[in-house]
Order: C-alpha cells, then structure tokens, then sequence
C-alpha cells in the first residue's frame, strides 16, 4: 500500500449513500451522463428481491453491477469483496478484461445500509485495501423528510456521521428557514462533513469525484470500533413486498389504491417503486413514491425483446403482504 497520497495510484472508490428516495439514482444519473471524460464502474446494491434502479439508471456505456441479493452492509460483503476482485482482476488484464477499462469505483448503497461497514472493507481486507483507495462518502439527503428520517432511523444517522460530503437535496420541496434549521442539525452531527444544497442531485462533479475526503482518523473518532468485524442491527419492522404482474394494469386504479393506503399509512411507508405495464399504453409508466408524495411518468417504450410486465417494490413498516397482493391483483386492468 502506499503511503504517500500523491504517488497513490490505487483506484479510488466513492460510496454514494442517503436515506431512501434521498436522490442517489438521480445523482448516479447526473454523474454517468456529465462531461467529466472518466469512465465509472458502478455498482449498485438494493434492497429487495428485484431491481428498479438499475432499469432506471441512464444508458450508459459504464460496467453497472447490480447486487440485489440483500443488504450491502450485511449479507452481501462477501459478493461487494468479490464483485472488486473481479474488477481488480479485469484491470489488471486478467479475467473478464472488457470489464477493466474504468478509471474509478462507484457504490449506490440501498437508502437502509449503514456506511460503516460498506467502507470497513476498504481497510479489512488486505486485497482490497492493495487495490483500492476509499476517496469520499457521499450522503444525499432528502430536505422534505430528513427531519422525521433522522428521528426515527438509526441508518439515517449512521449515513449523515459518516459523510464526508452531504448534499442536501430538495431544496425545492422545503422553505427557506426550514432549510437552514436541517443544516445546523446536519452540522451538529457530523461538523467535518462539506455541505452543497442540490436540486435534482445536481452538484458540481468536482465536489464530490476525486476529493480525497475520507480520513481514516476522523472515523475512528465518530466510531472507535470502525475497523472491528461486529454485528449491526437494522429496524426489524422494515420490511419490502415485491409484485410482479403480466396483465396490463389500469393508472387510475393503482393511484387509487396507493392514496387510499397513504392517507393512513404514509408515515410508515418509506419508499414505492415500478415500472408499470399500463393498459393502452406503449411505453414503460415509471411510478415513483416517498412517503405520501409520488408520481408516474411515462418512460421509453418497450423493447421489441421485452415482455411488458409490471414490477413493484414498496419498502416500509407494517406492511401487510396478503393485502397488497389482493388490491395489487385488483388493479389489473378490465
Ligand atoms: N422535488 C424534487 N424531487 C426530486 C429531487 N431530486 C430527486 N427527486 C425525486 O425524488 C425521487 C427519488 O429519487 P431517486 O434518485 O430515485 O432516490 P434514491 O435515493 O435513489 O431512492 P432509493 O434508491 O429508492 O433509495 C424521484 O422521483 C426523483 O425524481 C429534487 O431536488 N426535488
């Protein structure tokens, strides 16, 4: 490993976290579409059994791997330690070598994962550490529901002490004093962290790529315990319900179940997400939901190779899986 900053050529790696719906696919989209003439590899990381992300994320010509198969600060290490080898490898001209030609590492953590241990592989083990160079923790964080996010979530807490750059997105969905009131808490928590106010993740690739901004040191002191291999614990009662159907659905139907269930539940309802096959409708609708605010747009449309289908992901508390299935079943379209 190298000691010196200036001659290490290791390739540097950013953790893109936030709480859920904070704005990361949207940042991850500003990125991979900038002018900045590096090439990225990212990996995404997200909670529950399928995707929407990665069916979200710009087409690219960037490597996007996904890891879908749990947790990234918990279950899945073992596959993030492998996904890096197997990068490390292709840039170093063995294994799958069309894979190597990336300049840096990015990682979309899933709004539940704790930073901590994601960035703990970056110094435990001794491979990765050889090849690899953690330059930043980047924590969007949502300015409409960081408030009751931080409250009630430990994860939020976790993601704002361990940021070396917060952005503070949504500055549009919040006025001016409550905006300030969010900074001096976020300052409170965590004071060495840099603070950008953003609209749609939009942020100077400069702030947050090729920083330098991770300091061991200053980890240890928010948590001695870093480095230690130990258990973490994440809210039991979150939980995530994945539907999946072929019939063409009906909008309206859908958006009058989904206000029905969030005139009473949208506290505890964190994040909802699909593309939807939509009766009448040639093109994807993306459906997107934080809390009690959401909203459907219609994307591209579908492939000639695609089977038009609707999947949907909704993340949150005391979610009562036989029901939704029966008002999900009961949005299929007449
Ligand atoms: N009003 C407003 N909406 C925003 C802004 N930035 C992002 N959004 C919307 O917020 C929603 C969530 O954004 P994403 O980028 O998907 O959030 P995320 O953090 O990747 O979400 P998860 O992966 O589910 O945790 C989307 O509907 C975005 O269009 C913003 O600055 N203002």
């Amino acid at each position: 490993m190298s000691l010196n900053q200036d001659e290490d050529t290791r390739v540097p790696v950013t953790i893109l976290t936030g709480f859920l719906g904070a704005g990361k696919t949207t940042l991850l989209n500003h990125v991979l579409t900038a002018d900045h003439g590096q090439k990225i590899a990212v990996i995404v990381n997200e909670y529950g059994e399928v995707g929407i992300d990665n069916q979200l994320i710009v087409g690219a010509d960037e490597e996007i791997i996904e890891m879908n198969n749990g947790c990234i600060c918990c279950t899945v290490r073992g596959d993030l330690i492998r996904i890096l080898s197997e990068l490390m490898e292709a840039k170093q001209g063995k294994g799958d070598q069309r894979k190597g030609g990336f300049d840096r590492i990015l990682i979309e953590t899933t709004g539940l994962a704790d930073p901590a241990p994601v960035a703990q592989t970056f110094f435990v083990d001794e491979a990765v550490a050889d090849f690899y160079r953690l330059d930043a923790i980047v924590t969007v964080v949502d300015a409409k529901h960081a408030g009751q996010h931080l409250d009630e979530g430990h994860e939020a807490q976790e993601q704002v002490a361990f940021a070396d750059v917060l952005l503070l997105n949504k500055t549009d969905l919040v006025p001016e004093n409550d905006l300030v009131r969010l900074e001096q808490r976020l300052r409170a928590m965590n004071p060495a962290a840099k603070q950008y106010r953003t609209l749609q993740s939009k942020i100077d690739i400069g702030h947050i790529l090729g920083i330098e901004a991770f300091d061991l040191a200053t980890k240890l002191e928010i948590d001695p315990g870093f480095l230690e291999e130990e258990d973490h614990n994440h809210d039991d009662d979150v939980a995530s319900l994945f539907f999946r159907e072929t019939r063409p659905l009906d909008i309206d139907k859908v958006n009058k179940f989904l206000n029905e269930w969030l005139q009473d539940h949208g506290t505890d309802t964190f994040r909802y997400k699909g593309v939807l096959h939509i009766k009448g409708v040639d093109q994807r609708v993306v459906f997107l939901g934080i809390h009690m605010l959401f909203s459907s747009y219609a994307d591209r449309a579908w492939r000639s190779n695609e089977t038009p289908l609707s999947e949907f992901v909704i993340i949150g508390r005391n979610l009562d899986e036989a029901w939704f299935k029966e008002q999900f079943a009961g949005c299929v379209a007449s």
